[in-house]
């Protein structure tokens, strides 16, 4: 049978996503909805809908005539109405707006047609060590295909790398394990109620999984994103520590400081953007976190630098 994902992004020369030079294949669908998430329209397992009320050609009235019901916001400006029902099936829209106002993200890909895709860079990934990486979303929540895609990539000698949230049952992460050759996992928080509150997730699910992998060969790296209100204070942080060295096997830890770069996306989707509104500005923690986490005999890496 043929294997197919969803996909939304695939980004080539990436140099943040592993070592060397990368192609990035990000798959639809996560199993959190971080508040701070730079990829919101990641989070749906399905198609999204994205609309910049800036490019729309008021007069055009091709969207309306397809059955879109465009709405006023409180300023005026025009959004897309939040009732799924005054919306056509996504795939009508999809190369419908003359202006580029309007786009559907998300589309079903066969394995196939990634790979070759994947493939065009094959020289640079010799030449600097680089490879495949799967992000997203959450690559997990889509386990045959995940799994099948990296069996595939080595296949043809290149190394895969995958980041993850590992907010997933176990048997989702475990079949990939064999084709993975670097795994990038984001541990966000120790504690249940705020983990819940800015994720909407089960923290002890992720830790399970980080105690898990402790027994597997995989090669691990830990980021952390630091987010202001939920983590980024100097005692979660050690805490955060604490648990990498005693509870997994990841020797080198990546500090990710927060960003607003993908507010804007919120707008488009038209959802609340419920994170800070203020970047992390605080230099003095984020040195004094890579201190505390060399004392503990981790490799502390910021902004590219350890
Ligand atoms: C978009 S996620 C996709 C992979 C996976 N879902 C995860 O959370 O690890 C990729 C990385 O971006 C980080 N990230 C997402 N939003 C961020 C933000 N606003 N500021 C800093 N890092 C962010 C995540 O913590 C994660 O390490
Ligand atoms: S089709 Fe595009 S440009 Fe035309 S009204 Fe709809 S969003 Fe605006
Ligand atoms: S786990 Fe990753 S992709 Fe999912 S919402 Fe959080 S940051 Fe975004």
């Amino acid at each position: 049978m043929m294997q197919t994902g969803m996909t939304f992004n695939l980004q080539r020369y990436s140099t943040h996503d592993g070592p060397g030079i990368r192609t990035v294949v990000f798959l639809k669908g996560c199993s959190l909805a971080c508040r701070w998430c730079q990829n919101p329209e990641s989070r749906r397992r399905q198609p999204d809908l994205l609309f910049d009320s800036r490019l729309c050609l008021t007069g055009c009235q091709l969207c309306q005539q397809a059955g879109l019901c465009l709405v006023s916001d409180a300023a005026g400006q025009r959004c897309l109405s939040r009732c799924e029902q005054d919306r056509p099936a996504l795939e009508t829209l999809r190369s419908l707006c003359p202006s580029g106002a309007l786009s559907v993200v998300g589309e079903t890909q066969s394995l196939a047609t990634v790979l070759a895709q994947v493939k065009r860079d094959l020289p640079f990934y010799q030449r600097s060590g680089g490879g495949l990486t799967l992000s997203g979303g959450e690559p997990f929540m889509q386990p045959e295909f995940t799994a099948a895609l990296l069996q595939a990539a080595q296949a043809e000698s290149i190394s895969t790398a995958v980041e993850s949230c590992l907010h997933v049952p176990w048997h989702y992460i475990a079949p990939a394990l064999p084709h993975l050759d670097l795994l990038l996992a984001d541990l966000k928080h120790l504690d249940a109620e705020p983990f819940l509150h800015w994720t909407g997730g089960r923290v002890e699910q992720v830790l399970d999984n980080f105690r898990r992998l402790k027994h597997c060969a995989v090669p691990l790296i830990i980021r952390i994103p630091l987010i202001p209100g939920f983590n980024a204070d100097l005692a979660t942080l050690c805490r955060l520590f604490d648990f990498i060295v005693e509870q997994t096997s990841a020797r080198e830890v990546h500090l990710l400081p927060y960003h607003t770069l993908g507010q804007h996306k919120y707008q488009l989707l038209g959802e609340e953007y419920r994170a800070p509104g203020q970047p992390l500005d605080d230099e003095a923690l984020l040195s004094q976190a890579q201190l505390q986490a060399r004392a503990r005999g981790l490799h502390a890496v910021l902004r590219g630098q350890a």
